[in-house]
């Protein structure tokens, strides 16, 4: 049976006297798979980090994996949360292999240093490493990788703990035609899976949006326009209104289009 994973009431988050979230209000269940959009400034990133347990709301209470932020020890709950975003991304060592790169998150680490790995923890990461699509890239150092081999290792690395929840913010962002739809087609397989984790993934772009996505949660200055199943939530009508300009939504085959009408 399907848990529940987030649980947002009334989530606000207030910033140099600005309201960055205001009174969100928002669940996902652990079969539910999400993506998050809305124009730059919307809070799509403050509320991925409420969703890591890295940040607190100002007010309003916000539940990860069914544990109450600021009543938790946060520290026992982010291993259970799979977090690839560019941020990560800067912290990890150019010089580190692949291997480590994905290795070092059982560790919650970025950067091998004297950790002990079991040689099952070795063979999960060949593992989640092949099913990335980056056999023969172990012993690659992470700086010599190219955008889009960077971001399925980043993924790799997240999901590396099997987490119970994984947060995804822009993970197409900068990639090329063909990088993208290879990331979307995993990442599509990957959604598919019942025994993969809830997922939410923040983007710009609806075409970055893999099929077996579920639900979506339109944000515009810090409050929720649209939020439910796909089909309900993602629409022309609701976009126009979190962007504010005419904008016309095409699907095809689980896929989706955007551009201003
Ligand atoms: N620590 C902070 N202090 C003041 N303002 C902040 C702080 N953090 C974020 N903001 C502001 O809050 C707003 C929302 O930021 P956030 O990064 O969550 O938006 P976003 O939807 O992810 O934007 P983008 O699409 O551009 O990445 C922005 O206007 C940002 O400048």
């Amino acid at each position: 049976m399907a848990s529940t994973v987030l649980q947002f009431r009334d989530v606000s988050v207030v910033r140099d006297g600005n309201s960055i979230l205001d009174g969100v209000n928002w669940s996902v269940a652990s079969d539910e798979r999400w993506v998050v959009l809305g124009p730059n400034g919307a809070g799509k990133t403050t509320l991925l980090q409420i969703a890591a347990a890295a940040m607190h709301p100002t007010k309003g209470e916000a539940s990860v994996l069914e544990e109450k932020l600021g009543k938790t020890d946060v520290f026992e709950l982010r291993p259970m949360i799979g977090f690839a975003s560019t941020a990560m991304a800067r912290k990890i060592p150019r010089n580190e292999t692949v291997i480590d790169t994905v290795l070092t998150a059982a560790y919650s680490v970025t950067g091998r240093w004297n950790e002990e790995y079991e040689e099952i923890d070795t063979r999960r990461a060949q593992r989640v490493l092949s099913e990335w699509g980056l056999e023969g890239f172990a012993d690659r150092r992470f700086g010599s990788l190219s955008d889009g081999e960077q971001k399925r290792v980043q993924i790799a690395r997240s999901v590396m703990t099997d987490p119970e929840l994984l947060l995804l913010d822009e993970p197409a962002a900068s990639l090329d035609l063909g990088a993208r739809e290879e990331l979307v087609g995993l990442l599509g397989g990957y959604a598919a899976s019942a025994a993969s984790p809830a997922i939410v993934m923040v983007t710009h772009h609806v075409e970055e949006i893999p099929k077996g996505f579920t639900h979506a949660l339109l944000l515009a200055k810090g409050g929720i326009v649209a939020a439910g199943p796909l089909a309900e939530a993602l629409t022309s009508e609701t976009l126009t209104e979190a962007f504010g300009i005419p904008i016309e939504l095409t699907e095809s085959n689980g896929r989706f289009a955007a551009r201003a009408n």
